[in-house]
């Protein structure tokens, strides 16, 4: 079988993106026998941080025209990407901001184009892209946006329980605006057909959050239930799709519900993420659903108080890599 190449954006410099990648290439449970892994990055960056860490690797460069190959462990691919300002671990340089888009602009063009089969994301600092005047928001509406897909899906996933959200970076107080029946409905048509498809669920079964407390209690408490989410609920049962709900999001995320579903769709970022991170931080991985391509990430941010200090765990790195590995071998 031919190996697969995945495409690791080493993220925010400043970060614990660069670490991560050294970290995986001495790490055997990461270097799967049937991947190569290139690290989109800066070689200079990466020396100094296994410098700084004490770690012995060894960095070659990656050649785009030769076909990906098994690497000894120790040894790490970088694809070329030039930095703009210094970096500190641990100290945002807003200069370094166009770099890390570049990363990410290399990563979806490389799956658009067949040069990688799949992209692993390392964290990169929304509020420093931002302060470099790039308005950014996530890497799930950037590869959107960049692959012209009009509707992807935000999905977080540990062993045991997988969330997946209606609205991803915006501000809660644009959040019930936002909610309106196409958008629940597209949403869960995407989750429920990559269930399918990608993650093994043949007659997915998914549990649909409301947006206010208990679910809105019949109206008593927001409108948006009744308005928005319970006929989403109807057309997609007519549909032939298995939702429930809407459910009170603090009842939902018991046990005696979670044993009986495939997918938790949340309204909102903060409604079921904590959750999920409760559960299995560390061990979780971020899935962007309806794109193109395969893009996994860590379950993590920039960690800048851990970069350069040997402290990180690449848990939720490895398990991201072994979820886009299965995703495109399946
Ligand atoms: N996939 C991505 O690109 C993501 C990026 N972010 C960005 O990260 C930045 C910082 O976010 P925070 O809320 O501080 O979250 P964070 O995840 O960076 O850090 C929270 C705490 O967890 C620790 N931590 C995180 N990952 C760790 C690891 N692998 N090993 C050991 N300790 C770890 C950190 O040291 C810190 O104490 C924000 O700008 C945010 O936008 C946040 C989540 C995902
Ligand atoms: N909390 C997860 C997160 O915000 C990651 O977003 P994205 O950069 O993967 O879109």
């Amino acid at each position: 079988m031919k190996l697969k190449r995945i495409a690791y954006s080493s993220g925010e410099p400043a970060g614990i993106g660069p670490d991560i990648a050294l970290y995986l290439a001495l790490a055997q449970a990461s270097q799967p026998s049937s991947a190569e892994l290139v690290v989109l990055g800066n070689k200079q960056l990466l020396q100094d941080r296994a410098h700084q860490l004490g770690l012995d690797v060894s960095l070659v460069e990656y050649d785009a025209s030769r076909p990906p190959q098994h690497w000894p462990l120790g040894t790490l691919l970088v694809a070329e990407h030039a930095l703009a300002g210094t970096v500190t671990a641990g100290e945002l340089n807003p200069a370094n901001s166009r770099y890390v888009l570049n990363l990410l602009d290399h990563a979806c063009r490389g799956c658009l184009q067949g040069e990688f089969d799949a992209v692993m994301t390392g964290p990169v600092h929304k509020g420093v892209i931002n302060d470099a005047g790039i308005a950014f928001s996530g890497h799930t509406e950037f590869f959107a946006e960049q692959s012209q897909t009009p509707q992807v899906v935000m999905m977080l996933a540990t062993p045991g329980l997988r969330v997946a959200l209606v609205t991803t970076h915006l501000p809660l107080s644009q959040v019930p605006s936002a909610i309106n029946q196409p958008l629940v409905e597209s949403v869960t048509e995407i989750v429920a057909s990559a269930l399918k498809q990608q993650f093994a669920c043949p007659q997915p079964r998914i549990l649909m959050c409301g947006l206010n407390p208990h679910a809105g209690e019949q109206g008593h408490l927001g409108g948006e239930e009744i308005e928005h989410i319970e006929p989403a609920i109807r057309d997609l049962k007519q549909r032939g799709i298995d939702v429930s709900g809407p459910w009170p999001a603090d009842t939902v995320f018991q046990p005696h519900y979670l044993e009986n579903a495939d997918a938790v769709i949340a309204m909102y970022h903060d409604q079921g993420l904590p959750v999920l991170k409760y559960r299995g931080f560390g061990n979780a991985v971020n899935i962007t659903l309806g794109l193109p391509f395969v893009r996994t990430s860590v379950d993590h941010g920039t960690a800048l108080d851990k970069a350069g200090t040997g402290a990180i765990d690449i848990g939720s790195a490895s398990y991201a890599l072994e979820t886009a590995l299965t995703m495109v071998t399946e």
